[in-house]
């Protein structure tokens, strides 16, 4: 153990909900850190973890460590300690971001690098402070959602718009607020947005931006995380109260857990799934799947393997209206397999499936050789 180990690591935790930005935001300050040898913790939803992979492989850096199955709550408050103070032990940084799932509420995670987990007896001060609190709101996702005309806080927060609930949690939980996708919406709207979201966030800086370029010193190192401060907001005060009537149970909702609680995932009718395939799709057929998207979801992601395309792996992210799907490397030693990451409400897993399943290519088509290929080629 090195001396400097000692001393508190900072911590930014980056949150935001699901596709605003914060992947993009953390390779932005991994590719500028401001000197600091940062080290990364990301958490996803769904069984393969996109984002550490994504993330792993554009920083070249071994310090991306990934908590799949699950948001960052509950039992993984305790994993994600144990974790942490793992990486603080075995390896040499000076600064750690953890990047929380797009569903997890931002408090519990916090709540690991300032009070620490019930189901664990590391003390977080031992090893961590936790510096800022960043979230990332998609201003474009905002502005669709919810008619900033209309008084958003109450709309917001009306029982029939539960994953606003989300939204609403990590903009009120937050040191700094990164008004993100400002290139989809038109000026006279952010500043309407603006000053909504500034209603609901009295207390933080918040900054606009396109693709999360902001100065990394305004994420890093600022010291703008005041517990005092953030315990006196709605947020954390309601969740105080319900960890303190819960006890030890309130560390234990992931949805992967026998606990009779609903997960957050759960309360907000979430679900994921993952399709697997070593099978090419066919080109026209997947464009063609991709033009006509369900509503059900939310959020995909992952790399696909394209028929015609042998050593290219195509990467895919979707974000509400937002599609870009192209080449992002090669295969090279890997066998070539799709692996596609569906966050949505009231996923039907098979029926996604056997659409998926329709657009690879058949033998036929394969033996020929030869396809009409829409995506684009860099
Ligand atoms: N047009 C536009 N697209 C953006 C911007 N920022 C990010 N994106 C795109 O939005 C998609 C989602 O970005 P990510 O950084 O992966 O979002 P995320 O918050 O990490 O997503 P989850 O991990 O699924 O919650 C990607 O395709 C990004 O390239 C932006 O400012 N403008």
């Amino acid at each position: 153990m090195s001396d400097t180990q000692h001393d508190q690591i900072p911590v930014t935790l980056v949150s935001g909900y699901l596709g605003s930005g914060k992947t993009t935001l953390v390779n932005h300050v991994l590719n500028d850190p401001q000197g600091h040898d940062v080290a990364v913790i990301v958490n996803d939803m769904g069984e393969v973890n996109i984002d550490a992979e994504l993330i792993a492989d554009s920083s070249e850096d071994d310090g991306v460590v990934d908590l799949s199955n699950g948001c960052i709550c509950c039992r993984l408050q305790s994993d994600l300690l144990t974790e942490a103070k793992r990486l603080a032990e075995t390896r040499s940084f000076d600064y750690l971001l953890v990047e929380a799932s797009g569903i997890s509420e931002p408090i519990p995670v916090a709540q690991v690098f300032t009070v620490g987990s019930d189901e664990s007896d590391v003390d977080p001060a031992d090893y961590f402070r936790l510096d800022t609190t960043v979230s990332v709101v998609d201003a474009y996702g905002f502005w669709k959602e919810f008619d900033v005309d209309e008084g958003v806080p109450d709309r917001m927060r009306t029982p029939d718009r539960p994953l606003a609930d989300v939204l609403v949690d990590s903009i009120e939980f937050c040191d700094v607020l990164l008004l993100n996708k400002c290139d989809m919406v038109p000026d006279d709207e952010l500043a309407r947005i603006e000053a909504v979201v500034r209603e609901l966030q009295p207390r933080a800086e918040i900054i606009r931006t396109e693709y999360s370029a902001v100065d990394p010193s305004l994420v890093l190192g600022t010291g703008r995380f005041d517990f005092e401060q953030a315990r006196r907001e709605v947020g954390w005060k309601r969740h105080l109260a319900d960890s303190h009537s819960h006890g030890a149970e309130s560390a234990s909702h992931d949805k992967h857990d026998d606990h009779d609680h609903p997960s957050t995932a759960e309360r907000h009718g979430i679900s994921s799934t993952v399709y697997r395939q070593q099978r090419p799709f066919h080109p026209k057929r997947l464009q063609a799947w991709f033009d006509d998207w369900s509503g059900d979801i939310v959020r995909a992601k992952g790399f696909f393997h394209l028929a015609g395309r042998p050593d290219t792996v195509m990467g895919f992210s979707q974000a509400g209206p937002s599609i870009q799907a192209g080449p992002i490397g090669a295969w090279g030693d890997d066998d070539p397999e799709t692996r596609l990451v569906f966050i949505g409400t009231n996923l039907d897993d098979l029926s996604l499936a056997s659409e998926l399943d329709d657009c690879l290519a058949t033998d036929d088509e394969l033996d020929a050789g030869s396809f009409d290929d829409p995506f684009p080629t860099t």
